[in-house]
């Protein structure tokens, strides 16, 4: 229950305005859910009303998407508001239960309308507890060059937690398969050992908790919580960048879950050292255990990746009808989920068979895109006559800023316009590392957001290259 009341706040909390989100859904209380029931306390008969006309469509959606079931929302009033007044407690002492007070459960200095502990562990299952995705297995993760190394090192750690590379850290780019990578670890460590105590968790969410527990000074729960796991998954930790206080606390976290051997998987975009605006003491401590990389898929295993994919959607693809598709997607694994529930789409509102025929039309966008041939040559020169300075600067390992920022623009330009990967990207600028162009590529797309000058630069680029 405080899983779902914490996603289902967190998301509320991005949807609302701080007035409202402070007002209205921070001072209910997720009571129960049972056969499809959720129940939702509110303080009083006045915010009950006004929650119900206002967010209870929401909030059931939210929670429908979360039990994956259709949910019903009742609002009640909170039962402990009519309880008798408790003597005063000083707010977060532990009470008879060893849990910290509960400051609205009427006591005389409670602040009103502050929620409960956070980071109540409650009764539901370890397994829901944990956030880990059942379908996310070694079984249905196909293997081949790209990510042997990655999956060799996950069964390993699955098979001695907290043992053998700790902490295990995997990197690539977007789509590759470090999230599915980690929740099967996550399942196979459940099934191996049922009550362990184990969480996914994304950085984004992780973030949140932080600032959640800064506003409700509730960090000894964060604490406990955190520094209790037996295993902790954290996906996409590159968003910790540039903030420090969530650094701090995951740098006790880590070092109290180290110390008790208990083990932590890390993923990010790139390798500890290229995260930017990551704290030195957490990259050296990143790069203690392992850390390895996913490639993006090479053809043969894009290939496997359709046809077990489509097997499991009970369609059977030709392998002239994979190999089709396997060519003309090149980027990564949920492209390739992407086309095939667009081809599985097309073919069933139509009635008609998987061809290859059937394929272009309905991978028609997508091949279109292709077959704009925008080459990576072609953006150097346009960014170079653009910048006036040689084609050649483009390639050479000179970095002053005339020159370095037009090849960041290049690379991005070649990352968005072009099918090619990281590393493809990074061999056309004179045998540069696929990190460099991840750098170039992610500081480009935020200055582009931050800076109309450099937003309307690209604009007028990408103009001139799509003719
Ligand atoms: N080797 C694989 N075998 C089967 N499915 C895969 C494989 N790699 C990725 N996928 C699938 O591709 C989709 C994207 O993978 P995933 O979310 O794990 O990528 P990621 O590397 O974590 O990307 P991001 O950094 O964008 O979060 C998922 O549905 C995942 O199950």
């Amino acid at each position: 229950m405080d899983n779902f009341w914490q996603t289902c706040s967190a998301q509320l909390e991005l949807e609302l305005t701080p007035q409202q989100f402070s007002a209205w859904i921070k001072p209910l209380i997720a009571l129960d859910y049972e056969d499809g029931k959720l129940r939702i306390a509110a303080p009083n008969r006045f915010k009950l009303d006004w929650v119900k006309s206002q967010f209870a469509s929401r909030i059931t959606v939210l929670a429908s998407q979360y039990w994956e079931a259709p949910t019903e929302v009742q609002f009640v009033l909170d039962p402990r508001n009519n309880l008798p007044k408790k003597p005063a407690v000083a707010p977060g002492a532990p009470s008879a239960s060893g849990v910290a007070s509960d400051p609205r459960n009427g006591s005389a200095d409670a602040a009103p309308g502050a929620p409960p502990e956070l980071f109540n562990i409650g009764n539901s299952p370890r397994r829901e507890q944990s956030r880990v995705n059942t379908e996310l297995t070694f079984d249905s993760f196909v293997t081949g060059k790209a990510n042997q190394l990655a999956r060799a090192a996950a069964i390993q750690v699955a098979n001695n937690p907290g043992v053998s590379y700790n902490p295990l850290f995997f990197y690539g780019g977007v789509g590759l398969g470090k999230t599915h990578l980690i929740h099967a670890i996550g399942n196979q460590v459940m099934a191996d050992q049922p009550g362990a105590r184990i969480r996914y968790i994304h950085a984004e969410q992780y973030v949140r908790d932080v600032v959640t527990a800064y506003q409700r000074k509730g960090f000894d729960d964060f604490k406990h919580y955190y520094h209790s796991l037996d295993m902790l998954l954290i996906d996409d930790i590159q968003f910790f960048g540039g903030k420090s206080r969530t650094q701090e606390e995951f740098f006790y976290a880590f070092e109290a879950l180290i110390a008790a051997k208990k083990q932590i998987i890390i993923t990010s975009d790139t390798y500890p050292k290229e995260i930017t605006g990551m704290d030195d003491r957490l990259i050296s401590r990143f790069d203690s255990g392992l850390t390895v990389a996913i490639e993006p898929p090479e053809l043969e295993m894009r290939v496997a990746i359709l046809l077990k994919k489509a097997q499991s959607e009970g369609v059977t693809f030709s392998d002239d009808v994979a190999f089709f598709v396997a060519k003309h997607l090149r980027s990564n694994v949920r492209e390739l989920e992407g086309a095939l529930r667009k081809i599985l789409a097309y073919s069933r509102f139509h009635g008609k068979d998987i061809t290859i025929d059937v394929v272009k039309e309905a991978l028609k966008d997508l091949l279109s895109v292709q077959n704009r041939q925008i080459s990576v040559e072609n953006i150097q020169k346009t960014v170079a006559d653009f910048f006036n300075i040689k084609v050649a600067d483009m390639y050479s390992k000179r970095r002053p800023a005339n020159i370095a920022r037009p090849r960041q623009i290049a690379m991005y330009l070649a990352k968005e316009l072009t099918q090619k990967s990281l590393p493809e990207i990074g061999e056309l600028f004179g045998g540069r590392d696929h990190t460099t162009v991840l750098h170039a590529v992610r500081k480009i797309a935020l200055d582009r957001t931050k800076n109309p000058e450099c937003n309307h630069e690209l604009h007028v680029l990408e103009q001139t290259l799509k003719g």
